[in-house]
């Protein structure tokens, strides 16, 4: 069965409390046009022809859940969280089969499109190791010192933000993160587990507005893609 053929399973961790947003609420569960950022998410990952199944990590103290509609959906399960990003990932990846391709996608990034999904499952083949998505970086880059004086400029060849979602064969994900965790290793992304055990992922470029919902103003933004997504 070519890798093309095979099932993909999407692990959403979104059991973050949004502290950068500063809301009343996790920010996954603010209002964007007319459903919450989680549930634009869940929406384009469940409508996908290719992926199977959600995995969706809750924070244990998670009481909004239940009341998003696409929390009946029949293809979606729920795990609770841990305390880092890729803890959440690692108790999502338990529930998964390891033979399995799984794309990692961020809670946080509700203007993925199917478009973006296509073309990295596509890499796969290309990648066989895994393969991410990212925006190579458009301006000068600086790295300052502590009081923000300009230290360096640092070359932006070949240098790009990392997107969600990120892919991978379930069973090397899950050694490699539960690795990586047990080194204590700072791990902010999927692939960053990859590459401290040595692997070298693809990167393939996505759309640029498939930003993460972090600071305030990122929700008018994510707003205006939304809309534009759905013409
Ligand atoms: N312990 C955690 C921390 C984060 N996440 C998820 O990882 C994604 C990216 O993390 P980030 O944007 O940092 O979200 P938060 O951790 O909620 O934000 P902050 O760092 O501002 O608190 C989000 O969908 C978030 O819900 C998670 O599942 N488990
Ligand atoms: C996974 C990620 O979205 C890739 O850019 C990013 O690393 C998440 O970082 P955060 O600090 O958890 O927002």
């Amino acid at each position: 069965m070519g890798i093309q053929s095979e099932a993909v399973i999407a692990v959403v961790p979104a059991a973050g409390i949004g502290r950068r947003m500063g809301a009343q609420i996790p920010k996954q569960y603010l209002m964007l046009n007319e459903q919450s950022i989680l549930a634009h998410t869940l929406d384009c990952l469940l409508s996908h022809p290719q992926i199977c199944q959600v995995v969706v990590a809750l924070h244990p103290d998670d009481n909004y859940f239940h009341t998003l509609p696409q929390s009946q959906h029949p293809q979606l399960c729920q795990v609770v969280g841990g305390g880092e990003r890729a803890d959440s990932v690692l108790a999502a990846l338990h529930e998964v089969d390891e033979g399995a391709w799984v794309l990692v996608h961020d809670a946080a990034r509700p203007c993925l499109s199917h478009d973006d999904i296509d073309k990295l499952l596509l890499a796969r083949q290309q990648f066989p190791q895994g393969v991410i998505l990212g925006s190579p970086v458009r301006d000068t880059m600086k790295r300052s010192t502590g009081r923000q004086q300009i230290c360096e400029t640092v070359s932006r060849d070949h240098l790009w933000h990392a997107l969600t979602p990120q892919c991978f064969r379930a069973g090397s994900l899950k050694r490699n993160i539960t690795l990586a965790l047990s080194q204590k290793i700072a791990i902010t992304d999927d692939a960053s587990a990859m590459e401290w055990a040595g692997t070298s992922p693809g990167i393939i470029e996505g759309r640029a507005d498939n930003i993460k919902v972090t600071h305030p103003n990122d929700l008018a933004l994510a707003s205006l893609f939304l809309d534009n997504l759905l013409k």
